[in-house]
């Protein structure tokens, strides 16, 4: 199975996200293998950029369904970290799935999109690249930033502290924690629309997405102009898990257990403070992008 997807019932290793199964610093690139007939290892076609915890590994996988896309395995770090961009294209390249000449190569590194470096190496590499962004409430998105990192410290027997020890310093709200810091979307975007133009960069609602996985699916598929492929049957909802799980090619999948986590419960006022915080530069957003999200 791919990275962080299981059979249900099955455990795995977590293979994304904060420990991530990255190939990055001194990791060989993988042994040369000969390629099925026909295929190629291609750079991206298109690459999800972010954000992290957006619902980047759930939109891989569920594009990942239609025939005439090849989706890269693993983050791959190549355009936010120096020591891989160093490696070279030649080295980024390597590390694509084999493809046919009919699918698009899209890999996904939610660190790209708050790397300040990220969008001009992009831009160099390929200036008409499609950019798909999946971003969720950015408040909502700060408790799973600090969940994701609460459960990586548990398990490397670190400690922990309560959300609000983070958010707030002195009375006032943390603008120094990096959690929040990602959930500055207007200030990341501005980058991004520095080196691009809005229409090479589609937004998905990861919230909606979450919600009712196809109608996202759908706007990607003409986004990037493939053929509709996707369809109602391609997704079920596990009431165990709380999330939909995906159905192809005769098999049933959800994504890892470390996906779709409970969050921890917020003290209200610090919440309220953090959502009144990020309003205007929610706002700004919406200008900046010409659209606008439901979010609180
Ligand atoms: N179908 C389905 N199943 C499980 N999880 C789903 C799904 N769709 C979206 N999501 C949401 O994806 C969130 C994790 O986002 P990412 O994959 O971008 O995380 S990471 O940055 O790669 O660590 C994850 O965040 P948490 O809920 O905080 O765990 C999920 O809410």
């Amino acid at each position: 199975a791919p990275p962080d997807l299981v059979l249900p019932g099955f455990g795995a290793a977590d293979l994304d996200a904060g420990r991530p199964l990255n190939v990055s610093g001194d990791a060989p690139p993988p042994p040369p293998s000969s390629p099925p007939p026909g295929t190629s290892k291609r750079a991206p076609h298109s690459i999800i950029i972010g954000v992290r915890k957006g619902g980047t590994r759930a939109l891989l996988e569920m594009l990942d369904i239609h025939p005439e896309v090849a989706a890269a395995a693993t983050e791959v770090h190549f355009f936010d970290w120096d020591e891989n961009y160093a490696k070279g294209l030649e080295w980024y390249r390597e590390l694509m799935p084999y493809s046919t000449p009919r699918q698009i190569t899209v890999e996904k590194t939610p660190g790209y999109f708050t790397s300040p470096l990220a969008p001009e190496r992009i831009a160099a590499m390929n200036a008409s690249i499609k950019l798909l962004l999946i971003l969720r409430d950015p408040a909502e998105r700060v408790v799973s930033d600090y969940t994701q990192v609460y459960f990586n410290r548990l398990e490397s027997r670190k400690p922990v502290q309560a959300i609000e020890n983070l958010l707030v310093r002195n009375g006032a709200l943390n603008l120094r924690y990096k959690a929040i810091q990602r959930s500055l979307y207007d200030v990341h975007v501005r980058a991004w629309l520095q080196h691009f133009p809005l229409q090479q960069l589609h937004i998905v609602d990861g919230d909606a997405l979450i919600r009712d996985p196809l109608p996202e699916l759908q706007e990607v598929e003409r986004f990037l102009n493939l053929p509709p492929r996707i369809v109602a049957s391609n997704f079920y909802f596990n009431q165990t898990k709380g999330f939909f799980c995906l159905r192809s090619g005769g098999r049933e999948r959800c994504l890892h257990e470390s996906k779709g986590r409970p969050h921890a419960a917020v003290n209200a006022t610090v919440l309220q403070q953090l959502r009144s915080f990020l309003q205007e530069h929610n706002r700004t957003f919406f200008r900046l992008v010409g659209r606008t999200f439901d979010w609180q």
